[in-house]
């Protein structure tokens, strides 16, 4: 992507599209693929199955991916002192659970949020870094660490602190075997498994978010 002198991005928000591969019911299906991939232009290709000789619509993007990516670049802001966001956005059973998270093996299939711990902890590295895990469901905010995942929190407003839910737990978390034991703990308190739910009005939105701060890790 297009970098300034500091080698950090140009823009602020950048859009990357990742596909999956066909799972099991599609296959069972006999569904079609009709989405191709060109990483290094950036362009995604839709075809049309049942015009194949019509030319495909194609779309371009900051960055497209048919494996796992890192999340480097945002940490990289981040461990600057800069706040940093990754926004995963796609239908259900899109992949947007198995990105952020993935499978430890094959390691290529290891997915952003393990990634970036591990680049928060790497050598040399001084951080203290607590992290949060919040699910917004049917506009209810919950605490998926906190004492009582099924409270009702609230979203508040500071002057210098910006927006922040109320009462939300904060663990101090020194290694990435302690992140992916609270992560795990997390996504087990997850109000709902919607993959294939069709019957749900307002899908759930997962938040992790690790927040490294200058100093000594304890
Ligand atoms: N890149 C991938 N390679 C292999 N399997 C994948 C990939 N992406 C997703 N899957 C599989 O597809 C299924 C749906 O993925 P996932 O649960 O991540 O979707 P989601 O977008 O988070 O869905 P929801 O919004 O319903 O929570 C899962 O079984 C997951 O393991």
């Amino acid at each position: 992507c297009p970098r300034n002198r500091t080698n950090r991005p140009k823009t602020t928000v950048r859009v990357v599209v990742r596909c999956r591969p066909s799972n099991s019911r599609e296959k069972e299906l006999s569904c079609r693929e009709v989405v191709t991939m060109d990483p290094g232009r950036g362009q995604c290709f839709i075809h049309k199955p049942t015009a194949p000789e019509q030319p495909p619509k194609h779309f371009t993007f900051d960055g497209v991916f048919s494996v796992i990516t890192d999340g480097c670049v945002l940490l990289q802001g981040v461990t600057e002192g800069y706040n940093g966001t990754i926004f995963a956005y796609g239908q259900t059973g899109s992949g947007k659970s198995f990105t952020m998270q993935g499978v430890s093996y094959p390691p290529s299939q290891r997915g952003v949020i393990p990634r970036a711990f591990e680049h928060i902890f790497e050598k040399n590295a001084k951080f203290l870094v607590r992290a949060s895990f919040l699910e917004i469901y049917n506009e209810e905010i919950h605490d998926l660490l906190g004492q009582d995942t099924k409270q009702k929190l609230e979203l508040k407003e500071h002057p210098e602190r910006g927006v922040y839910v109320k009462d939300l737990s904060m663990h101090t978390v020194h290694s990435v075997a302690e992140c992916e034991r609270i992560m795990n703990i997390g996504w087990s308190n997850r109000a709902v498994e919607t993959t294939y739910n069709p019957h749900l009005s307002s899908p759930p939105y997962t938040l992790l978010i690790p927040t490294p701060s200058s100093g000594e890790n304890p």
